[in-house]
Parts: structure tokens; sequence; C-alpha cells
């Protein structure tokens, strides 16, 4: 309810007026004011999930918890830790600040008490979860995707099939349309019909490997088919950079083994990353910019 309040009277209602709405798509970028914090405007076909095309027909903006410069973290120059970027052109940029950082705030909270719902599923307790989710990477990203061309391939795609890297993902989408979930029995992909002051709610790859595919992170696209541009605000909660994520016990069952060795929060997402913008984490931070 209070969530509900919070989107109706605060978040949306201030993003129409003041945020990603209002930048402008880019074909080049300008150099970076701040540092290489993973923070900024995020081009037009930088990222590619699928790798069919020369990209996914989306544009953003990354934002995660705005940390200073003497935080020990961004001095340890741990992973997606650091000061965001806020755009200069927007119509009140304080007023743009204040929205993303509030909502930054309580969709973290949100993804917390979600984590502690899935863990009581499981009869884990909550002990690690304090450990997890301490000093966490958080990622605000502010999508826009530009109706697609009615003549593209087949292939086009607003964002291409994936799944998510984190624990837990937050999705507001706008009343647009476009996202998809594939059903893992059929293979077939499933609309999700926006429902008006509703999110998604995303299991990411973390949550698969601690539950050893008890809890499956699904595959799921965009496809903006619909000749209007589609916003969303997907938050993503990831953990702690240095959190050692390894599979509970209790979750293989007889004959199986874990699918994955123990690994960091921050070796996993850096991988991630990688992979899907198509080269070094490191390139794609240095292309985030101050607009
Ligand atoms: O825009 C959306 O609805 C989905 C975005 C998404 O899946 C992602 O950014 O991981
Ligand atoms: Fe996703």
């Amino acid at each position: 309810m209070v969530f509900r309040r919070i989107f109706r009277e605060k978040f949306y209602a201030n993003l129409r007026i003041s945020s990603v709405y209002q930048l402008k798509p880019r074909k080049n970028t300008t150099k970076e004011a701040v540092g290489g914090f993973d923070r900024g405007y995020e081009r037009l076909r930088s990222q590619n999930f699928e790798k069919l095309l020369k990209g996914d027909l989306k544009e953003g903006y990354f934002l995660a918890q705005d940390l200073p410069l003497d935080d020990p973290y961004v001095q340890a120059r741990k992973w997606a830790q650091g000061p965001n970027k806020y755009p200069s052109e927007v119509r009140d940029p304080y007023l743009w600040k204040k929205t993303v950082d509030d909502y930054h705030s309580v969709a973290s909270k949100v993804a917390k008490n979600v984590l502690r719902v899935i863990f009581d599923t499981l009869g884990e307790g909550h002990d690690f979860l304090d450990e997890f989710c301490e000093h966490p990477v958080a990622v605000l990203r502010l999508l826009h995707y530009p109706p697609q061309d009615p003549n593209a391939s087949d292939l086009e795609r607003g964002i291409g099939a994936h799944t998510d890297f984190g624990a837990v993902t937050i999705l507001l989408q706008d009343s647009t349309g476009g996202l998809q979930v594939r059903d893992r029995k059929t293979g077939e992909w499933i609309d999700i019909v926006p429902i008006p002051d509703a999110v998604v709610v995303n299991t990411g790859n973390l949550i698969m490997c601690w539950t050893n595919g008890r809890y499956v992170s699904n595959l799921h696209r965009v496809v903006n088919k619909t000749g209007v541009g589609r916003y969303s605000v997907p938050f993503f909660f990831d953990g702690n950079p240095d959190f050692l994520v390894k599979c509970f016990d209790s979750c293989i069952k007889d004959g199986e083994v874990a699918t994955h060795a123990p690994f960091t929060v921050s070796e996993w997402m850096k991988g991630r990353y990688a992979d899907s913008f198509g080269g070094s984490a490191s390139k794609v931070a240095k292309e985030m910019v101050q607009i």
C-alpha cells in the first residue's frame, strides 16, 4: 500500500515530468565528468543479449546509491560503488535527483523484504542476508525503448532474451507493453500485460545458484512493436560485492551436484555485464557519461 502511494504520488508523477522522458538520444558520448563508476547515460544499442543484430533497441540511464568519494568501498574501487552522475539538462535537476534517490531507497527496502520472504520458503533462515545486504550493489536503470521500425527484422529486440544477473529485480513498466517471459515448458513467449501500480518481480541468477535451480531466474525479453516509445525502470538488487554465493546444501537433492562452484557477487556481475555489453565491463563504464 505504502509502496503504491509512493509510486503514484511521488515517483511516477515526478518521473513523468522530470527524468528519462527529457533525455535526448545521443549518437556520441562525451567525456566523463566524474571518474568511471558505471553510471550515466547508456547509448542506444550498446547492450546486445542475443548478438543476432547490431544491439538492443533501447537507451537508458544508470544510477545506483550515490556514494561519496571517501566511502571505503569507493576508495577500494569495489564493483559498481561510487557517486552517481545526474543529468544537468533536465528541467528541475533537484527534483530529478530527489525522485531517483528516494525511489532507490524505497526499492532497496522492498527488495530486502522480497529476499526475506523467499528465504522463509526455503527454511534457510536469514542470518546471511544481513551480510548480503550490507553495502549492496543496487542498480536503478531508467530505460527508453524507441518504437521499432515496422519493417525491422524479426530478430529486432528492445532487450534480447536474458535472465537477470543479481538476486532480485523490481521492475516498473509503463502502460505500453512489450515485456515477454518464456514459458519453460512450451517455449512460448507470454506477454506480461502491464497492471497499473503493480511491479514485476524477477528472481535473478544469484537466487538460482543459491537454490540450485529450485527458484528459477527466467528468460525474458522486450519486443516493442506498438509503434510508440516504451519506458521502464528496473531496479536490480545484487548484494554486497564481496559476498560469496554458495549453493545451500539443503537445496542439493540426492544425486545432484551444485550447478556452480562458489563465486563472489562482483565476479559474477562483472562477467555478466561484460557478456551482454560485448566487451569488457570497463569499456562500458567509459561510455557512461554525465549529460
Ligand atoms: O524493460 C523491461 O521491461 C525489462 C528490462 C529488463 O529485463 C532488464 O533490464 O533486465
Ligand atoms: Fe531483465
